[in-house]
């Protein structure tokens, strides 16, 4: 049988410092080549869990396996997964030739190799023009790009993305969705994670909606609604979250 993308067990985790956990024997599995999406209000433990997911932050207990692969620090498991996270994660200073070349190495491909990938993700996300400018004098939406062309350099067998589309212009978002249903069409699992609800079910096919820290629904797009009776995302997302601040 194909080992699941993500397989999470009686996963505990808090904050340091914190005497509340965050997660408390949480399970969850994501299927292999899934569009996977995360949702749930502010504060409800989505980050973290993309974090504990990816070995960012370190569990209290529980086991987490990426397709089969018990999660630790190793050069074969990082291979496996790629992170666009929330906050920009390159060099402002460098180009975005320089920051995939930096990454690409961090991430053990040849130079050969981070240089026939970066034309190909430089051209196919609008910045072939930009190559050679300093990423800082970049507008949202091309910092957006470069920040996902550097989590896709070593071409991953799952992508984790935090907010991927967060503060873009449409044009922007669409050529970025376009591209992430382009590489999960090639096999790329997705994980993803938005408040942007209409964008996120034109991607995903499952979810599992987080609310304090526990998964209260998990299952396809089409199931989920049809069993809370709700047209779309975002009414689903009001019906099994509420209308109140949450955090
Ligand atoms: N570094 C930290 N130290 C302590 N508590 C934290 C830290 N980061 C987040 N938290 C707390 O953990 C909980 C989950 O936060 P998290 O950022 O994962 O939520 P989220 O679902 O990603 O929210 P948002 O939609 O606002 O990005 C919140 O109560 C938050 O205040």
């Amino acid at each position: 049988m194909k080992a699941p993308a993500v397989h999470i067990s009686q996963l505990s985790f808090g904050y340091p410092g914190n005497d509340n956990y965050t997660f408390n024997n949480l399970a969850l599995t994501i299927g292999a080549g899934d569009r996977f999406g995360l949702f749930g209000p502010n504060g409800a433990g989505k980050t973290t869990l993309m974090s504990v997911m990816t070995g960012l932050l370190k569990p209290k207990s529980g086991k987490i396996e990426l397709f089969g692969q018990p999660l630790v620090n190793s050069c074969e498991i990082k291979k496996l997964f790629g992170l666009v996270p929330q906050d920009f994660s390159f060099y402002h200073e460098l180009t975005p030739i320089e920051n995939l070349e930096f990454f690409g190495a961090w991430a053990g491909l040849g130079k050969a190799e981070i240089r026939s990938r970066s034309t190909e993700l430089l051209e196919v996300l609008g910045l072939a023009d930009v190559r050679c400018k300093q990423v800082k004098l970049f507008s949202g939406g091309m910092k957006r790009r470069v920040n996902l062309a550097i989590g896709v350099i070593h071409q991953p067998k799952i992508l984790f993305l935090d907010e991927p589309t967060v503060g873009v212009d449409v044009q922007t978002r669409n050529a970025i969705i376009e591209y992430l249903l382009q590489l999960n069409n090639q096999g790329t699992t997705l994980v993803y994670t938005s408040h942007q609800l209409n964008e996120a079910q034109e991607l995903c096919n499952n979810l599992a909606m987080i609310d304090g820290g526990a998964i209260i629904a998990n299952g396809t797009m089409d199931e989920l609604l049809a069993k809370h009776q709700q047209t779309d995302l975002e009414n689903l997302f009001l019906h099994l979250t509420g209308h109140h601040y949450r955090d």
